[in-house]
């Protein structure tokens, strides 16, 4: 464990990874699945609607409740550094601190932060970056940065492996390999990697010493291509209805996204005879999914859905949102339901 070196300090791990790759999958996985190890969780989304700590929030409010020590905050990444202190707190009595970052963050400037932290308790634990497997060339072809990026990482996850023919999933870690070289590669599906192999600092097999790539003072003075800044590219649009939502115009409208829509988000009230509940809404590409959960005492029934893509064309969005809220007359019988289903399970 990274503590042995230093028993008073409490290692950061950064889970980094392009949008919808998995993070949140894989950081809830970690929450149910700690094997007592006290976790905090620091949650840097982009758009306006926080919607990952909301799904994180659900997983940590129930551990709490075991009593095991979890923590989870939804910060800029501006506020990150009072935020390692809240949690480095001696009260708090963490082991480890996983920062999920923004699909769109730049991992170089994450370890920055971690690095240049005035707390003195708080240590750099690593970077793991998650790569989905069925997107990763489509998304190099399109952010060749990404590779990069990954190879920053101390562990690359390959996830959604799930979704590949073995033959397929081997080529594209034999690629994934090509960019990243020695660093190790995991392959997973539903993020689902043990907790204690994220919260050691894997070394690199070939020299130890490749990681003081990492020192503070090359990262400090590298200089960011900011012409090629993820964020610069992507923007994201939100939107919120306290009306019910028509599920078969709405599944029109995901499976026929207007712009350059990358990734939609969410969570969606049609309040349907039978389907009061709310649904978690996820799209990444034309992979959309829709799955059933209830709300939590006292959770507003509303809808809300965050689109990211490049130059939204944030007019037509709202139009096309707008049209999807329920009008009088439209069916509110279980088969208004049956275009769902298709996306549910
Ligand atoms: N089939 C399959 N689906 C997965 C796997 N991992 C994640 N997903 C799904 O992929 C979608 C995106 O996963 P998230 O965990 O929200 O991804 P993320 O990286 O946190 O996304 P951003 O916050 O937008 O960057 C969700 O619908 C997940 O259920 C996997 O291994 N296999």
């Amino acid at each position: 464990m990274a503590r042995g070196q230093e028993e008073s300090k409490i290692p950061v791990v950064l889970v980094s990874g392009f949008l919808g790759s998995g993070k949140t999958t894989l950081l809830n996985h970690l929450l149910r699945n700690n094997r007592g190890i006290r976790i905090g969780v620091v949650v840097n989304d982009f758009g306006s609607i926080n919607i990952d700590s909301m799904m994180v929030a659900g997983q940590v409010d129930s551990m709490v409740s075991l009593g095991n020590g979890c923590l989870c905050c939804a910060v800029d990444v501006s506020d990150m550094d009072s935020m390692f202190d809240v949690l480095a707190s001696s009260s708090s009595q963490l082991d480890v601190i996983v920062v999920e970052a923004s699909g769109l963050a730049e991992p170089r400037n994450l370890i920055r932060l971690v690095l240049g932290s005035g707390n003195p308790r708080i240590t750099y634990g690593g970077l793991v970056g998650l790569v989905d497997s069925v997107e990763f060339d489509s998304i190099r072809s399109k952010h060749p940065e990404i590779d990069s990026h990954l190879r920053l990482a101390d562990l690359v996850v390959l996830n959604k492996s799930d979704l590949l023919e073995p033959e397929e999933l081997g080529a594209v870690e034999s690629r994934v390999r090509r960019v990243v070289d020695e660093v190790p590669i995991l392959i997973t599906s539903h993020g689902q990697v043990d907790a204690e192999l994220l919260f050691e600092v894997p070394e690199r097999a070939d020299d130890p010493t490749e990681a003081r790539q990492l020192t503070l003072d090359e990262l400090l003075y590298e200089d960011d291509d900011h012409a090629r800044h993820l964020h610069s590219r992507y923007t994201t649009f939100s939107f919120e209805s306290a009306e019910p939502m028509d599920p078969r115009r709405l599944v029109d409208m995901l499976e026929n996204p207007a712009g350059d829509v990358y990734r939609i988000k969410g969570l969606v009230y049609f309040g349907i005879d039978g389907y009061e509940g709310k649904f978690v809404l996820n799209t990444v590409g034309r992979h959309i999914r829709l799955q059933p959960d209830i709300w939590k005492d006292g959770e507003q029934r509303v809808t809300r859905i965050v689109s990211i893509g490049t130059e939204l064309d944030e007019e037509l969005i709202e139009i096309r949102l707008l049209d999807c809220v329920r009008r009088p007359g439209d069916p509110t019988d279980e088969s208004a339901m049956l275009p769902v289903h298709r996306y549910s399970t």
